[in-house]
């Protein structure tokens, strides 16, 4: 036991610790080891996290990525109306540098009335999900360390060796990026795996996995041209796609599938790894019909793999699109075992007119529609994202103008990449 110990707190001390005290640029720090060493006293108080408080951390580290978010989404709401008053949490993730799925995610909780309680209640919580916790104590030298104190693999209360904290550099590669591959998928057995993690609490999960598993796989078009329109919501696709099915005489499809819409709502309010999951799945069953259909007619459809991959990345990845994962990135190619249209037209408006198309339609605005209104830099990542989409022919048009003329520079595009 004590071999493990050391072990899982032997990585704890490799990981850089990132805590966001007010969702502004996060605050790194480390673990330095067993002796102290000078650190920048001003860098830590001046944040106030450590200071005039009992601080703990609580670390979600069961590897079951879809329990691991519910049980962060649950001790997030849940924390604060446990603890006594007077307690604080700031969002903490922990994870080894530039390391994909090295993310553990958790939280820092400041008792300011220093109540021996919370440390009672946060241990119960440690222990009922599987967390570890820390305490994190000023030396005289005001130095300050963090000594764990429950840990979940040992499942006992443990007085591990404690490690003094310093300032750690920002990391190269955003440490939202660092789960992307957790929520993008680049084949269907990455996307089915995420599905089961969670079939014995979503029972429905089951029906969509054998739905995938009656679904043909590796197909490809046949005789006749895929073209697949994609954009932010209120862009004009519906618009576009009704408008190419009739001009082509061709058939238009939706992925989601239909025999998968009646679970949207369910899946939306998933932890993101679920979510996904269920949409890159629908994309696959998309892609039998897409295959068949072109033997037949030219297909039409109206979002596939580029929107599960936009808004995935876009919600994963939080501030400025500078902090998406790196142009060239795999994230961005096209996944090998997916069927690849002929053509990818993203429709891109400016915000204004968005926000007038969407008033004009006066439909219920999605909870995603609310954000995209509200949070302009999740909609320029969506549209970045989209432009970085690669393995498959993916042109942007500017739909600000009327209808029929974006109808018209569409079929251009497609007399020029499209054999009809
Ligand atoms: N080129 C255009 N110029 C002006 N208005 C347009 C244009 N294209 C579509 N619209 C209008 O904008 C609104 C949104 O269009 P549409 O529903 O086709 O967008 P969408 O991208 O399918 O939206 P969502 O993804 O939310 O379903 C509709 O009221 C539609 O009539
Ligand atoms: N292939 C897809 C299609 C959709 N999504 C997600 O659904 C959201 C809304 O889609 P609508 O068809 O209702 O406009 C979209 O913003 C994506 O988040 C997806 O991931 N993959």
């Amino acid at each position: 036991m004590a071999r493990n110990l050391t072990r899982q707190l032997a990585l704890w001390s490799a990981r850089v610790f990132a805590a966001h005290p007010d969702r502004t640029e996060p605050i790194y720090f480390a673990l330095s080891g067993e002796h102290p060493v000078y650190q920048e006293n001003a860098f830590l108080s001046s944040r106030r996290i450590f200071s005039n408080a009992n601080v703990y951390s609580i670390h979600i580290t069961t590897e079951n990525r879809f329990l691991r978010e519910r049980i962060h989404s649950m001790l997030q709401t849940h924390l604060l109306s446990v603890l006594p008053g007077n307690c604080a949490l700031i969002q903490l993730v922990s994870f080894l540098p530039n390391q994909n799925r090295s993310v553990i995610p958790g939280f820092i909780v400041q008792d300011f009335q220093r109540k021996e309680e919370t440390e009672i209640i946060l241990k119960d919580m440690a222990k009922i999900n599987e967390c570890l916790l820390c305490s994190y104590k000023k030396s005289e030298g005001a130095d300050l360390w963090q000594q764990s104190i429950w840990c979940a693999t040992e499942g006992a209360e443990v007085k591990g060796s404690a490690h003094y904290i310093i300032p750690a550099a920002k990391p190269a590669a955003h440490v939202s990026v660092l789960n992307i591959d957790s929520v993008v998928f680049h084949c269907f057995e990455d996307a089915y795996a995420a599905l089961q993690e969670c079939k014995e609490s979503i029972p429905e999960a089951k029906e969509i996995l054998h739905l995938a598993d009656q679904s043909p796989r590796h197909m490809q078009r046949s005789n006749f041209p895929v073209i697949v329109i994609e954009g932010l919501d209120a862009t004009g696709k519906t618009t576009l796609t009704k408008s190419l099915q009739e001009t082509l005489k061709g058939t238009l499809l939706r992925s989601p599938p239909p025999q998968l819409s009646h679970w949207r709502d369910q899946f939306d309010s998933q932890p993101a790894v679920i979510r996904r999951a269920f949409y890159a799945l629908g994309n696959y069953i998309t892609a039998a019909v897409i295959a068949r259909e072109s033997e037949k007619a030219p297909v039409i459809v109206d979002r596939y793999w580029p929107s599960t991959t936009a808004y995935a990345i876009a919600t994963e990845v939080v501030g400025e699109k500078e902090n998406l994962p790196s142009l060239y990135s795999k994230v961005y190619q096209w996944p090998t075992d997916l069927l690849k249209p002929d053509l990818v037209v993203v429709l891109m408006v400016s915000p204004e007119e968005r926000i007038r198309r969407l008033q004009e339609r006066g439909q219920v605005k999605t909870q995603e529609e609310k954000e995209l209104e509200e949070n302009n830099l999740f909609r320029e990542r969506v549209d970045e994202v989209y432009k970085r989409i690669e393995g498959s022919i993916c042109k942007i048009i500017d739909a600000n103008c009327p209808k029929e003329e974006v109808l018209q520079q569409v079929l251009h595009l497609i007399s020029q990449y499209c054999r009809l």
